[in-house]
């Protein structure tokens, strides 16, 4: 289904449709409150609780999408904001985009990565190589920053086995765990970008109401983004023992203390902002605290 032209009063989100941004960037505007009326492999899904719509694409496509005014916002890898910003800089076009919200996940790099039986001596080494990527504007800024001459060979997909192909000599891919990367007898040796899941939006503001959408959007995702860590800590004490109690708690707001109906016993809560590790829980058994519990806090308004 194509949203009707008569829609920019809605806000449009565009998420990638498949792969390993899909499902987190889901789930982060499903506890923002939203629902949608189409199922997840339509390209158009028209939202039902709030006036934001959802566009399903490739996630190169975002960028532009969002810099053509399509899209609103975006949620996507740096790594591909970046690419697309200096592809259009490096054409005289000027910068549309912005980071509006980094999202701590989708934690990867953007790597220089040689043969792992080669010496690394510094970028100077790639002088004259030849170089696989996916990110030849980001690479070919990298290379212009250190002052090399090297080719740069732009593959959409497989980098990390173009040296075994004979189409490059050394890859420029990105690298979480580097399992792909010794997979392929090659080592990372440089760091060019450390990416992230972010919103992206564009540098200036929108029109039509879409700000106003947007600013409340993205008010609830801060508060689901602070609420994932974020935990209730609740304990049972006999009361002599509650100052004891009080100073083993973990970091966080100020505790309520309850006294616990005909029982000379108190019911202590804590907001946690951190995970709280088990050490900590088992000091407070060991002051006599008891059935001590750890939830997690599925909405909140302070
Ligand atoms: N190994 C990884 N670990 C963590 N994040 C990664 C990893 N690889 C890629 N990413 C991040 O996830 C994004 C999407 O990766 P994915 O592999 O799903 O993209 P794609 O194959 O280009 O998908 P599409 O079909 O949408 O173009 C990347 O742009 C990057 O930001
Ligand atoms: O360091 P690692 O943890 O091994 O991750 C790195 C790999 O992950 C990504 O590919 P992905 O697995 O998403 O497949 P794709 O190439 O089909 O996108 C990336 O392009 C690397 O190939
Ligand atoms: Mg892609």
């Amino acid at each position: 289904m194509t949203p009707p032209a008569t829609t920019r009063d809605r806000l449009r989100v565009a998420i990638q449709k498949s792969g390993r941004l899909s499902d987190p960037a889901r789930d982060l505007l499903a506890s923002c409150g939203l629902t949608w009326r189409e199922s997840r492999d339509k390209l158009f899904c028209y939202g039902e609780s709030l006036p934001v719509d959802l566009l399903l694409v490739r996630d190169d496509d975002i960028p532009g999408l969002i810099a053509d005014g399509v899209c609103d916002l975006g949620i996507v890898g740096r790594n591909v904001l970046v690419e697309h910003d200096l592809s259009r800089t490096s054409n005289g076009q000027a910068s549309a985009l912005k980071e509006w919200r980094q999202l701590g996940w989708g934690v990867c790099r953007l790597d220089i990565a040689i043969n792992d039986d080669e010496q690394w001596t510094g970028p100077q080494q790639l002088t004259g190589q030849r170089i696989a990527t996916s990110f030849p504007h980001t690479l070919g800024r990298w290379l212009t920053d250190k002052g090399v001459q090297a080719e740069v060979v732009t593959l959409s997909g497989s980098v990390e086995i173009a040296p075994r192909l004979g189409q490059a000599d050394v890859v420029c891919d990105l690298v979480s765990t580097g399992g792909t990367l010794a997979a392929n007898a090659l080592k990372p040796v440089e760091t060019l970008l450390h990416s992230e899941a972010v919103i992206a939006g564009p540098s200036a503001p929108l029109e039509d109401g879409r700000e106003e959408i947007a600013d409340l959007l993205l008010r609830r995702m801060d508060g689901a983004l602070r609420l994932k860590e974020t935990r209730l800590l609740m304990l049972r004490a006999a009361r002599d023992v509650l100052p004891e109690v009080l100073t083993r708690l973990p970091a966080g707001g100020e505790p309520t203390v309850l006294a616990v109906d005909g029982r000379d016993e108190v019911s202590v809560q804590l907001l946690c902002h951190n995970a709280v590790p088990w050490p900590r829980l088992e000091e407070l058994k060991a002051v006599g605290a008891h059935t001590i519990m750890v939830l997690p806090v599925e909405g909140m308004l302070a």
